[in-house]
């Protein structure tokens, strides 16, 4: 039996998975609360966290009506990029700042330059940071609190954090580490230069976590964590990772040819590669994968979190958010929307803010400002889709993951924009599920019966075949055109080349 946890931004999630009989026997999550600000501020208390995950973890265990003890192994997934900080004795020293914290916008630009800007950051890194990285949190946290600053005993990432509170080990993985901004992804190691030109009194040796293989185990849970979780002695952590990194697993992803694209609180897009990716593209994220191998991607920093925005204010539940979508028609009656409530990150837009366009009184209605938001989104996710090049458009098949893939409605929207079909697998939260599966990867390498990653997929990663959703003609050649009308807005208003 082994247990998959995903700490995404809005909730942890905690699937049960029985590999023998290939089998999700039960699932639960816990929603976490944001610290929001004007200025871009996007934080979390990370108790919030271990309370979700230990209560959704009772929940899912309960529902699979197994023995805790019966679980044999653990992983991890998590949302990237956000800073958890730790003292000498372990004690967070702030909120953990987020991925989509965009306060720290203006550090990122000071780094970029310090680095040499876009081939300074390719020549070290094998990627240009972008807003939201690691890195421009722990320069903003040397500038505004010098006193937290000075006492960093340990530099974590969400995952990494859970993976601490589990087992007390202070180690990380390439695939998470790849969006910290101090880590050079192609030969997957920390760049302790850079690390050093960014927090000069900090001894990057000291703060940095040490790095293990995706399949290796982070160590065992502690016992104190074991009794208050019901789990046996001996049960293994696995290495864990980024939750795009762990829902490529999740989905089946590990190997050239599928794309997987997530409707999250993020908007994500990217495919697994054998080789690092020199991108000609800076708004690529060259990342590494959590099962070996690299996962470029582009993030969009407005989707769901922009989607539930509209819906709250309307009053609508998700069923009613879906209905309205479906009867509104097709490109909202003329009106757009540029749904950077939070920001963007691709395109690079940190300080941008949302706008509707082509409102009058006729056509605002509630139906059609939902149906915007939605189609919106999607064409941000059309833009980094296309700046993902090859990778992308040679496949035939999009996976969709995230809550929104739950929408039938908006499954058509992605084929009809994208033209390309969509599937979901089984399980929505595959980031979850991959951590299960990279779980069971760890205990069979760790303990013996040595089963692949790709067969552990072949047997877990299950698509539902009621939610293939296929392009339409009419439909992909309006969307063609309104996507165009989009990336005109985009450049008379934020100069993104057309
Ligand atoms: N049927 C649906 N239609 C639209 N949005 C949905 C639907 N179901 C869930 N969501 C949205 O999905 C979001 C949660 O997605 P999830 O991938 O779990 O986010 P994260 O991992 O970032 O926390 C919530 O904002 C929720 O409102
Ligand atoms: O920053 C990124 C990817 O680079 C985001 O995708 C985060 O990892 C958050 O994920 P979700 O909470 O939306 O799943």
């Amino acid at each position: 039996m082994y247990v998959g946890v995903d700490c995404g931004t809005q909730s942890t999630k905690v699937v049960v998975v029985d590999i023998d009989q290939a089998a999700i026997l039960g699932e639960a999550s816990r929603p976490h609360h944001l610290i929001e600000g004007d200025n871009g501020k996007r934080e979390q208390d990370v108790s919030e966290w271990i309370a979700a995950l230990t209560e959704a973890f009772h929940e899912a265990v309960g529902e699979a009506r197994i023995d805790a003890r019966e679980i044999r192994a653990i992983g991890v997934s998590g949302q990237q990029h956000g800073m958890v900080a730790l003292d000498a004795d372990g004690q967070p020293l702030h909120p953990a700042k987020l991925w989509c914290d965009t306060e720290t916008a203006l550090h990122n630009e000071a780094l970029i330059e310090r680095l040499g800007g876009r081939v300074g950051c390719l020549d070290k890194l094998g990627l240009v940071l972008q807003t939201g990285y690691t890195a421009s949190k722990v320069a903003w946290l040397r500038d505004t609190h010098p006193d937290a600053y000075q006492r960093i005993a340990t530099l974590l990432l969400p995952h990494d954090y859970l993976n601490f509170w589990l087992t007390g080990e202070r180690v990380a993985e390439c695939g998470d580490a790849s969006g910290t901004g101090y880590f050079d992804t192609r030969t997957r190691s920390w760049r302790h230069d850079v690390f050093q030109a960014m927090a000069p009194e900090l001894s990057p040796e000291a703060v940095l976590p040490r790095l293990i293989d995706s399949h290796a185990p982070v160590g065992t849970v502690r016992s104190d964590v074991a009794r208050l979780l019901g789990l046996g002695d001996d049960v293994l952590v696995s290495s864990g990772g980024g939750d795009n990194m762990m829902a490529a697993i999740g989905t089946g992803n590990i190997a050239p040819g599928m794309v997987t694209l997530s409707l999250g609180t993020s908007g994500t897009v990217y495919a697994h590669s054998d080789v690092p990716m020199e991108a000609e593209d800076a708004q690529v994220a060259n990342f590494c994968a959590s099962h070996g191998g690299w996962l470029p991607l582009i993030c969009t920093m407005n989707v769901t979190s922009a989607t539930t925005k509209v819906r709250e204010l309307f009053g609508f539940d998700l069923t009613t958010f879906g209905e309205r979508v479906a009867s509104a028609p097709l490109g909202a009656e003329g009106i757009m929307a540029l749904p950077f409530f939070n920001g963007e990150r691709v395109p690079a837009l940190p300080h941008a803010t949302a706008s509707f366009e082509g409102m009058t009184s006729l056509n605002t209605t509630a139906d059609n400002l939902c149906r915007a938001v939605v189609e919106g989104t999607t064409f941000g996710l059309r833009y980094g889709f296309e700046r993902l090049g090859e990778l992308a458009s040679q496949a035939s098949q999009v996976r969709l993951v995230g809550g929104g893939a739950k929408s039938s409605v908006w499954r058509q929207i992605v084929a009809d924009v994208l033209d390309v079909d969509v599937i979901c697998p089984r399980l929505t939260e595959a980031a979850a599920l991959g951590g299960a599966i990279q779980a069971a990867w760890c205990d069979t390498q760790t303990r013996g019966r040595g089963e692949s990653l790709a067969a552990l997929t072949e047997r877990l990663v299950e698509v539902d075949l009621d939610t293939l959703t296929r392009p339409r003609g009419e439909p992909v050649r309006r969307y063609q055109e309104l996507y165009q009308r989009y990336r005109q807005a985009l450049a008379e208003r934020y100069d993104v080349a057309p």
